[in-house]
């Protein structure tokens, strides 16, 4: 079921204009958290939730100046802050999977049959409520409780097509999968374009990406050309070579998604490497390496594209590939460094903050029933050093068939409970990556300052390195917290780092739980203004440096993210020189 990132955005409108805000910057995607051991958040890192993430090529493809950074905005569906609901005791996620798996007829009699948008459209209130998602119709009336986002918020798809509806609030969620007993059939004709596009995207709707490829002996190259900019370019190969581009809109006032095949898919594509490359504002390059020389071209060529999701301003579908658990590391107690291999030939590149989505498969026999359980984890970039981590102490951006994420296991956690059963060589469905976080927006500042806590720390890991990498004035400071000491994540790695970059990363870390016989030398309690005013005020190289260079990001629990939202105005309230804002932030939201 699903993971946990979350959207701040929530009717098709608002979400259309956060994306072309999300464009130059600022949108907040991911963490995870505890207490779903039976729900859904996700995210990058986190262990049972959630969360998200990965950066956007945007650092190599743009030399414009960054627009001036916004605040952030969150909302739902309903145009009120987020509101996850709490859900009434027995309504978990888990008692939804009982419920479906119990035998009871979910349709209350109705026979699975095509549907019409007249007959939708009459099924529309509580206790009798439709919906029509992706083309099928599925009735909700029985999932109405079992709603995160409440039984109100479910209600606004009642009796229509709310594929554009969800996907603005969710797409990851994979109704699929939770809704599978409660299909009624196909809707037998298009209810009228509900279109979240603008006239904008509507005019660019037919045209294509456009490419050209040649053989250049040991290596095929593609050149695409996009009608619009080009903000972030992924490839995978399984059964055929997909790619996934996203596109900004010359105004900035929508966003555009290509999904496509660009190969045919019985294609053996035997790669030895792939690289993709945004090469100016509306062109990509994509080199993609020979096993041997003597490997023929046909499996490429424009007449093999497929264009699989056409441009439009909702994003397409979560599409998932089997990628092999190659092996893990323990980190602390209850984290560990998991390593998936996508398939051969694979190479993704995860821009920087973003996240990649892994889901379960049901097992025979481990008493999963039919339900897939996806959650969201931030990739964290690989090195070859002998550390334990392994992870890379310098910023070295590439495309990988690899994928390294740190997830925390949770007691009854849907997702890890099937993860903690899973062998090296066994397969875990992972997606392309997805975000929102643009680095291009962050770039120019002098300095960030990033908040995490638990989990939350895994997209600052990336964002570290390509920050300090930009140039040798950047400077990083992390306040991280933690339960107890045994909980830090990746300890001896911001130790080596903050090594490695002296006077320019510092890593403050804060319990919670403090063992009174241990000498912690750190500092303690929750998120707060005062402790994080002061944790700027006595690292020096942040000293004097004028509020509009620095900016925030900050990552954790949804608990903890609220509480950074109120600290950051108390920081500011309590030292006029404190340089945090809530109107220079990012956050990763589990
Ligand atoms: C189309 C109408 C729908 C609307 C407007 C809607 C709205 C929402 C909202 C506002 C939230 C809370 C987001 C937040 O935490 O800030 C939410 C969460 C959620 N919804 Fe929906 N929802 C809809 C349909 C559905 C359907 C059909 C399903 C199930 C199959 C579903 C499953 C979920 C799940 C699993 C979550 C928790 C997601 C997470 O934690 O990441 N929703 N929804």
């Amino acid at each position: 079921i699903l993971v946990s990132l979350r959207s701040e955005l929530s009717r098709t409108s608002c979400y259309r204009s956060q994306l072309s805000h999300s464009a130059r910057l600022i949108v907040g995607c991911t963490t995870s958290s505890a207490s779903s051991a039976s729900l859904p958040r996700h995210s990058h890192s986190a262990g049972a939730p959630p969360a998200v993430a990965t950066a956007a090529n945007s650092s190599e493809m743009s030399l414009q100046p960054p627009p001036p950074p916004q605040q952030q905005q969150r909302g739902n569906a309903t145009g009120s802050l987020r509101n996850k609901t709490a859900l009434r005791p027995g309504h978990s996620l888990m008692d939804w999977v009982r419920l479906c798996n119990s035998g009871r007829d979910m349709l209350d009699g109705t026979r699975p049959h095509g549907v019409s948008p007249e007959e939708l459209a009459k099924h529309n209130k509580p206790g009798d409520c439709w919906m029509a998602l992706n083309g099928q119709v599925y009735n909700v009336s029985k999932y109405a409780d079992f709603h995160p986002g409440g039984p109100d918020e479910l209600m606004l798809g009642a009796g229509e097509d709310a594929t554009d509806l969800f996907n603005s609030v969710h797409r990851w969620v994979n109704f699929e999968s939770m809704l599978r007993r409660c299909h009624v059939g196909p809707l037998t004709a298009p209810a009228a374009a509900a279109s979240a596009s603008s006239s904008a995207v509507a005019a660019k709707k037919s045209e294509s990406v456009k490419f050209t490829w040649r053989d250049a002996g040991d290596e095929f190259i593609i050149n695409f050309a996009f009608p619009w900019p080009c903000r972030s370019f992924a490839i995978v190969t399984s059964g055929g070579l997909y790619c996934r581009a996203e596109l900004d809109s010359e105004d900035g006032a929508a966003v555009g998604y290509y999904e496509f095949r660009c190969c045919q898919p019985h294609a053996a594509l035997l790669l030895a490497d792939a690289r993709c490359q945004i090469d100016g504002s509306t062109a990509a390059t994509l080199r993609l390496g020979k096993r041997s020389s003597d490997q023929r071209a046909p499996v490429i060529g424009p007449v093999d594209i497929d264009q699989l999701y056409g441009l439009g301003s909702a994003p397409p579908p979560v599409r998932l590939f089997p990628a092999t658990l190659s092996g893990w590391s323990q980190l602390t107690p209850d984290t560990r460094l998991f390593r998936l291999s996508l398939p051969a030939g694979s190479a993704v590149r995860t821009p920087i903050g973003w996240h990649v989505y892994c889901e379960t498969t049901p097992v025979e026999g481990e008493g999963d029933g039919e339900m897939a359980v996806r959650r969201a984890y931030t990739p964290v970039a690989m090195g070859n050093d002998e550390a334990v981590d392994g992870l890379q102490e310098v910023w070295q951006p590439k495309a990988t068939a690899e994928l390294a994420l740190v997830i925390k296991f949770y007691e009854g956690g849907a997702f890890t409970d099937w993860l903690r059963r899973r062998l090296p060589g066994d397969t875990i469905q992972v997606s392309l990556p997805d975000g929102k976080f643009s680095f291009d927006s962050v770039m120019h500042y002098d300095c960030l300052v990033l908040i995490a806590a638990g989990t939350g720390v895994t997209p600052m890991v990336n964002l570290t390195l390509a920050f300090l990498d930009l140039d040798s004035d950047k400077r990083v400071l992390l306040v991280y917290y933690n339960r107890t000491e045994s909980d830090i994540i990746l300890r001896s790695y911001w130790d080596r780092l903050t090594a490695r970059y002296p006077g320019r990363l510092a890593c403050r870390h804060s319990l919670t739980r403090v063992d009174p016989t241990s000498d912690w030398p750190g500092l303690t309690g929750r998120v707060s203004g005062p402790a994080l005013a002061n944790a700027c005020a006595s690292w020096e190289p942040l000293a004097g440096l004028p509020a509009e260079r620095v900016f925030t990001a900050a990552c954790g629990p949804d608990g903890f993210l609220a509480s950074v939202g109120d600290a950051l105005a108390a920081a500011a309230a309590a030292d006029a020189n404190c340089p945090l804002s809530a109107d220079r932030l990012f956050m990763f939201e589990g």
